[in-house]
């Protein structure tokens, strides 16, 4: 493996799974880690085989599975945890068992309530322990992050004269900053005279934001694998996002000069399944799998990314997995990008003023309604394109209903340019305002169809309304759409009374028009 390469040990399953109200069954962990060996991630800790039987099972069936990747299973300093973990791992094709100890003063003194010497000795004990079972095998020194430099020195190097070959420093409160983990780094490289028999790995915790940072700084300074999981997963705040921290390396190549074996185009994929399996959302912004990560709502950006789509982008949405960026139309959306999704759904404009009537009428509508669906901008243009005289227009309407007594609805109503303004009262809001509509127009026409089909799911969905007519043997269908369905319900009936005055026949034998 080139110096350059750098080893990405995904921990969704161990280090994930801690995350409170994570717990996977064992066909789920071996659905993700098939996901995960897509990915081509080289090493995947399966779980922690001592905590359960059920963790046992699962580390040994991914074990059994998986080819592609390394398979490793987590152990405390402890005989009867290594030995665990080899179990599990026996019929892994390549397996690691990882065993760790805790070195800050913290740790030692009040939770393991042990010397630092005894840790020592507890490490290199525990590592040649796991030597003879696994020839692969990591040693971490957990809370390295809150550990002195000297003694980290010290025990990784008997660590590593102990046979371990990968050495890792967790940051396991997520307490260091990048310029200082960096050098930690650094210093242990320069410093531990058998550094070169090992790699160095960081696990990254992100309780200050800063676990990609971290991790990003480490493999500045010479760490060679990284610890990360799907979405960021992990205890508390998780651990550093392996998309995040694998995308970061693969933009950033340019100055880096790092790779990974990742095959990107897996990932979001791999992330939709670690969140439906967990339950646990993916937030809209978060980068790279978040539903917003190649969204764009701005007329400006949205333009830009028309015209050349690296003025806003720095990754590709296909790259990840995405089936393509998207064009989010909303109320601060522009005319490119409005007239560019009219285009692809088959609309095209006559003339600029028609574009700039139609997008005029689609701003009114986005200050409404918070996201423009298709359906919505399919409405507009219909509701626009009908060409038929205008002997009725709306122009005003208002409605007030109270519980226990009829709604009334006062209309305006223009015909022929002449405004008419009629109060009425109905069985509901509806038909006191068919009814205050009636009272002006005298059309003599039945209502043979009322109905409301909201356009799109939400509350601040357009409602569509159909109102069909019928006049001495002609039947119409007039339609109208608002967010407010008692404004689309009037318009709907005055569009109505239009096409029966454009006379517009019916034909018996093929329905209404
Ligand atoms: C930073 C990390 O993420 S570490 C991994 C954390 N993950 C987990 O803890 C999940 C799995 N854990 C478990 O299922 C259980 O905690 C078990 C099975 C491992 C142990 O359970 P118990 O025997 O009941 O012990 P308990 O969890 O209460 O306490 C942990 C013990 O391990 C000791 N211990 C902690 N870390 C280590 C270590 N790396 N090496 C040796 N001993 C350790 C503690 O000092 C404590 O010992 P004590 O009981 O003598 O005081
Ligand atoms: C067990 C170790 C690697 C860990 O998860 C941590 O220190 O955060
Ligand atoms: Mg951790």
């Amino acid at each position: 493996m080139s110096s350059n390469r750098v080893v990405i040990f995904d921990t969704t399953l161990r280090d994930g799974e801690q995350s409170p109200g994570a717990s996977m069954t064992r066909d789920e962990k071996l659905r993700i880690a098939k996901s995960l060996e897509r990915l081509r991630v080289d090493v995947i800790e399966a779980g922690f085989a001592m905590a359960s039987q059920g963790d046992f099972e699962s580390v040994r069936a991914i074990a059994s599975t998986i080819k592609d990747s390394t398979v490793c299973s987590l152990s405390r300093a402890l005989d009867n945890d290594i030995d665990r973990a080899a179990e599990a791992l026996k019929p892994a094709a390549s397996g690691r068992i990882h065993t760790f100890i805790a070195t800050s003063p913290i740790h030692m003194q009040y939770k393991l309530q042990m010397e630092p010497e005894k840790v020592i000795e507890q490490s290199v004990h525990a590592v040649k322990r796991a030597r003879n079972q696994c020839a692969d095998v990591e040693f971490s020194c957990e809370d390295a992050g809150r550990s002195e430099l000297d003694f980290l020195c010290r025990i990784i190097e008997k660590a590593i004269d102990a046979g371990a070959r990968t050495i890792n420093i967790p940051d396991t409160v997520g307490y260091a900053l990048p310029h200082e983990f960096g050098d930690t780094i650094r210093q242990l490289l320069e410093r531990i005279p058998n550094a070169d028999k090992a790699i160095f790995s960081v696990h990254c915790h992100n309780d200050l934001g800063l676990a990609v940072a971290n991790s990003l700084a480490a493999v500045v300074n010479g760490a060679r694998q990284v610890e990360c999981t799907i979405n960021g997963l992990g205890e508390r705040a998780g651990n550093a996002s392996l998309e995040e921290f694998v995308m970061g390396l693969r933009t950033r190549k340019d100055s880096l000069g790092l790779s990974t074996g990742i095959q990107t185009e897996h990932i979001v994929p791999a992330s939709k399944l670690v969140s439906s399996i967990t339950g646990f959302p993916v937030q809209p912004n978060k980068a790279i799998v978040g539903a917003n990560a190649f969204a764009h709502e701005s007329g400006i950006h949205q333009d830009g990314v028309l015209k050349h789509r690296e003025t806003y982008e720095i990754i590709k949405a296909e790259d990840v997995g995405w089936n393509t960026n998207k064009m989010v139309l909303g109320k601060l959306s522009g005319r490119n990008a409005f007239k560019t999704r009219m285009e692809e759904l088959g609309i095209g404009f006559d003339s600029k003023e028609e574009l700039d009537s139609t997008f005029k009428k689609f701003k009114a509508l986005a200050d409404k309604k918070r996201e423009i669906y298709d359906e919505d901008l399919q409405a507009l243009v219909s509701d626009s394109r009908t060409d038929i005289p205008e002997v009725y227009k709306l122009v005003d309407l208002e409605t007030g209903s109270r519980m226990g007594s009829s709604p009334e609805a006062k209309v305006t109503l223009a015909v022929n340019g002449e405004d008419n303004d009629v109060i009425s009262t109905g069985d509901g809001a509806v038909d006191a305002v068919f009814k205050a509509i009636e009272a002006i127009a005298r059309s003599g026409a039945q209502l043979e169809l009322y109905n409301v089909k909201a356009i799109t799911s939400g509350t601040d969905s357009q409602g569509e309304v159909t109102v069909r007519l019928a006049r001495k043997g002609r039947i119409v269908n007039g339609s109208g759409a608002d967010t407010d369905v008692i404004i689309a319900s009037a318009k709907a009936y005055v569009h109505a009374l239009n096409l029966l005055e454009a006379g517009e026949k019916r034909n018996p034998q093929t329905g209404p028009i």
